[in-house]
């Protein structure tokens, strides 16, 4: 008989306590582990990250050949680690909810979408380079409704998530089957009316901060 992988996230139930919020779980696919989350930023939290956000985006660049990219047309920007209270409130969260020390997140990511931008199928986790710490883990979160379109898609699995403010999916690719880490490729479908703010939280493997 087929033994069901360990995983990061070992909740039982439909709900999440973190310090400061109580996160439910709508969704569940099992292997890969997927979950839908609700209640996981605030409203004000999502209108203050698109606020912080705003005026430091840049045209999202893949990898490190800091060539614009085909592959993601939307654009991005990286908070500095802790940087406010708001950030700092919002990663101890993340790090509660992911099961993972806020010393293995990197540094919380925010992307933005106009009408026709997306960002193609991917795998979160490097494939070659630093594979030694590794990311395990990724947490989308929705900043904004999004009129049309901007689904988070996972094409090998059929299934896509609807992005809903203050909601998240969830999903790791830690297993030592890599078959059920390759189904984890996903992508951001194309908006096709209004726009798209999503941040992104990917932990490692190993320690990544050093504060
Ligand atoms: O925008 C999305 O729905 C997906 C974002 C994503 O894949 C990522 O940030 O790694
Ligand atoms: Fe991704």
């Amino acid at each position: 008989m087929a033994v069901k992988e360990q995983t990061i996230f070992n909740t039982i139930g439909n709900k999440i306590k973190t310090t400061d919020k109580e996160i439910l779980i709508v969704g569940r696919i099992h292997e890969p582990l997927i979950m839908i989350l609700e209640n996981v930023l605030s409203h004000a939290e999502c209108d203050a990250l698109i606020d912080l956000a705003k005026n430091r985006l840049q045209r999202a660049k893949i990898g490190k050949s800091h060539l614009e990219s085909d592959i993601r047309t939307n654009s991005s920007m990286f908070f500095e680690e802790s940087e406010n209270e708001c950030i700092r409130t919002v990663e101890t969260r993340i790090s509660e909810l992911m099961n993972i020390p806020v010393s293995h997140a990197e540094p919380l990511q925010i992307l933005h979408y106009k009408p026709g931008e997306r960002y193609q199928p991917h795998f979160d986790y490097f494939t070659s380079g630093n594979v030694a710490n590794n990311r395990i883990s990724t947490l989308v979160m929705y900043l904004n409704d999004v009129d049309e379109g901007g689904e988070t898609e996972f094409p090998a699995l059929r299934f896509s998530v609807t992005p809903k403010k203050g909601s998240a999916v969830y999903f790791e690719y830690f297993y030592n089957d890599i078959r059920l880490n390759e189904l984890t490729l996903h992508g951001g479908n194309p908006v096709e009316a209004g726009e798209k703010w999503v941040a992104s939280q990917w932990m490692r493997r190993q320690i990544h901060r050093y504060d």
